[in-house]
This record gives structure tokens, sequence and C-alpha cells, in this order.
């Protein structure tokens, strides 16, 4: 048995939810830059869930689920005042997906219509988490969701209170559609792991939720802002650039286990993050972006993945850095319910073995004369 580093190339499944073939992102069979600028978010994940797009009463009758289901128990909100203030955001929605499960009478039942019913209302239910949190940490009052609003409109209105720009939410939109799936990531192989024991769909996803909040992973966007912010002006990316590169330390924001060509996702960030930079008339965070791009593409042969320029993207539209991997977490809940479901659908106990590397014909001294 030779183990493989990170189970780099291995096939662990087969699932018709995404693709990656030959650097082509797909759902379901659609090509992303087409999804992209043609779909919404909410038609996405019905695309994930049901395995096609929706008819418009069917988009009507999702948003419309998902807005009966946004509230989340007080008894959640009860334990999100308990958090610390300034305890991790990711750690924080972690705990609070778990906590849904306590207060759901259904957690448990394994039954089809109800695994769809729960993973609606955990895609409902996690942006308004978030924005509580994030309220009730600044000694804010949580806003309660609205209905039949997207996701895009419902998150931001939670968030700040306010009704949202148009430009903003079609913006935020658009990175969830970007966000929602991506084949066998780690996170979303962790949910399959975790519901491959016929666990629940509450332990899937907030196993997902602790994969998702690392580095490696969905953690690099917020990653990438705290790199901006210690650059700090466009003057500083090259010193700083060459020199982390010299060093041989890892530029957040590049690189990725299977796209070696570059991520089709970062154009659309890229565009999103110039678009906005003009609208709001500062183009310094795009700008310093493009440099580092240059400067690590030019060097080391690595390209921007998706979460590079969702750090400018976010913070032009003034979202907390902190919040840069829970708003991942809201488009991921898509894809984690659907493949979360599709596991359960042809279901086997995902356990693979071990090379072992370590000592052998060991025998116990009696311990007193260890
Ligand atoms: C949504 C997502 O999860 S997208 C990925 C988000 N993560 C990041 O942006 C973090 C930065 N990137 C990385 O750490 C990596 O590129 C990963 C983890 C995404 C993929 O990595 P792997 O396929 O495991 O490649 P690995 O980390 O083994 O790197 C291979 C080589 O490229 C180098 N490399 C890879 N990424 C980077 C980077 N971002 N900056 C500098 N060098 C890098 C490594 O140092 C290594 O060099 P070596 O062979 O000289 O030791
Ligand atoms: O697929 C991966 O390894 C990481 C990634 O880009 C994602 O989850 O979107």
């Amino acid at each position: 048995m030779t183990a493989t580093k990170g189970l780099e190339g291995i096939v662990a499944t087969t699932s018709s939810i995404s693709s990656i073939i030959d650097g082509v992102l797909t759902y379901r069979g659609f090509d992303i830059d087409d999804l992209a600028e043609n779909a919404s978010f909410e038609e996405v994940a019905y695309l994930l869930w049901y395995g096609k797009l929706p008819t418009q009463s069917e988009l009507d009758g999702l948003i419309k689920r998902l807005g009966e289901n946004a509230a989340v128990p007080a008894g959640v909100i009860d334990q999100l005042k308990l958090y610390p203030k300034n305890t991790n955001s990711m750690a924080a929605l972690r705990t609070a997906v778990s906590s849904l499960a306590l207060y759901d009478e259904s957690a448990n039942d394994m039954s089809k219509e109800a695994n769809i019913q729960k993973a609606i209302k955990l895609q409902a239910q996690i942006p308004t988490l978030i924005a509580a949190f994030a309220r009730l940490r600044e000694g804010k009052e949580p806003v309660a969701p609205k209905a039949g609003v997207s996701i895009a409109t419902n998150f931001l209105y939670m968030l700040t209170g306010q009704e949202p720009d148009q430009v903003a939410v079609k913006a935020l939109d658009q990175a969830l559609v970007l966000h929602a799936d991506h084949e066998l990531n780690a996170s979303t192989f962790a949910a399959r792991v975790t519901v491959a024991t016929l666990s629940d769909i509450y332990s899937g996803v907030t196993s997902a939720i602790g994969a998702l909040k690392g580095p490696l992973h969905g953690g690099a966007n917020e990653a990438v802002m705290v790199m901006l912010e210690e650059i700090g002006s466009f003057a500083n990316v090259e010193p700083f650039i060459n020199a982390k590169l010299a060093n041989k330390e890892k530029i957040m924001g590049f690189g990725h286990r299977v796209y070696k060509n570059g991520d089709p996702r970062a154009k659309h960030l890229q565009k999103m993050s110039r678009e906005l930079g003009k609208l709001t008339g500062n183009m310094e965070l795009y700008e310093m972006s493009v440099k580092i791009e240059e400067l690590v593409t030019g060097q080391k042969g690595l390209k921007p993945n998706v979460d590079f320029y969702s750090a400018s993207v976010y913070t032009t539209l003034q979202i907390p850095r902190d919040l840069f991997t829970p708003i991942f977490a809201i488009s991921r809940a898509s894809g984690w319910t659907a493949h979360i479901l599709e596991q359960y659908d042809n279901n086997r106990l995902i356990r693979p073995r071990a090379e072992y590397t370590g000592p052998v014909d060991q025998k116990v001294t009696p311990i007193a004369q260890r």
C-alpha cells in the first residue's frame, strides 16, 4: 500500500453535480461562464439540488420557501449573544450551524423529502446566522430576514439594516453563483465523509464549515485581504511580493490543486473588482491585485484562484474582512447539501486505508521500568 499525499489525483466518488474537465468548470453540465452571466444564485441552487434549471414558477416557489425558512430559532440567537464578541466568525458559524440541529425535530429524519427540506432550511438560515453574529458583536440587535427577496438582497439587508444598493446585490449574487460548487473540494469531501456514516445533514455541513475555514481552502479570501492591508499601497506591492517569493512563502489566493492553467472563476471576480473600483472611484485595491498577479504569475507561473479577486470585491462592497469566508459558506451550502443528498442516494461508508510508517515489533515495558 502506497499513500498519495493529499489524495492528489485520486478519484474518490462519482458525482453528477459539478465537473472540472480540462480546466472547464460546469454545474450539471452548464459552463460556469454561462451561469455567471445568465443565472441567479437561487437558479443555481435549484440546479444543484434538482438537476435542472427552474421554470419561473419553480424559482418563485424556491425563493418563497427560502424566505419562509430564513428565520433562526430564538434559542440559537440567544446562544449567539453568549459568544465572545471577538470570536472567529467561522468558528461562530460552525457552532451555530451545529446548534440549529438541536432545534430541528426532523434533524435525524433520513427520508429524502426531509433531507431536501433541511437543505433548503440550512441554505436559508446560514445567511441569517452570519448577519446576526456580525450585528450582535457590535452591540446591535439582529435584523429579521425579509420574505420574497434573493439571498444576496436579504444578507446585505440583514447585515446593515438598510435596503441594499442594487450594484452590491448584483455583485454579491454573481459571487455566490461562482462559489456554489466545486467537485470534490476539501469541504465537500468532508461533508460527504461525515454523512457517509449515515450521520445527519447538520453534521455534514458542520464538518464542511470546519474544513472551509482553513487558509488553504476558503479561508484564503480573508488571508488575501490581510496581505493587501499589510502591503498598504501600490508602491509597496513589488518589494513585498518579491521578498515573499524569495523566502519561498505562499502568496494567498494563488495556485490550485486541480487548475494548473488558471481558475475559470477568477476572471469574473477580476472584472467585478475592476467595475466596482471604477464605480466607487477607488481603483487602488484592484490595481494592487493586478500587480500582484503580474509578479506571482511572472515569477512562479501560479495563477489567481477564486479567492484572490473576491477579497477586493467584498472590501469594495464594504463587507468586513472576517465575513469573506462565511460568505463563501453561504454560497457553498448549496453545493455541500447537493453533495450530501447525492451521497445518501448512493451511499457507501468512506473509509480509505493508511500506509503505516510507524515503529514495528514493540513490546510493552512495565510502567515502573520505562
Ligand atoms: C477555494 C479554494 O480552496 S482555492 C485555494 C485557496 N488557497 C490558497 O489560495 C492558498 C495558497 N495556495 C496554496 O496553498 C496551494 O496552491 C493549494 C493548497 C491551493 C494547492 O496546493 P497543492 O496542489 O497541494 O500544491 P502545493 O501546496 O503542494 O504546492 C506545489 C508547489 O507550488 C508552490 N505553491 C503553491 N501555491 C503557492 C502559492 N500560493 N504561493 C507560492 N507558492 C505556491 C508550493 O510552495 C510548492 O512549491 P515546491 O514544489 O517548490 O515546494
Ligand atoms: O476545489 C478546490 O480544491 C478548492 C476550490 O477551488 C473550491 O472549493 O472552490
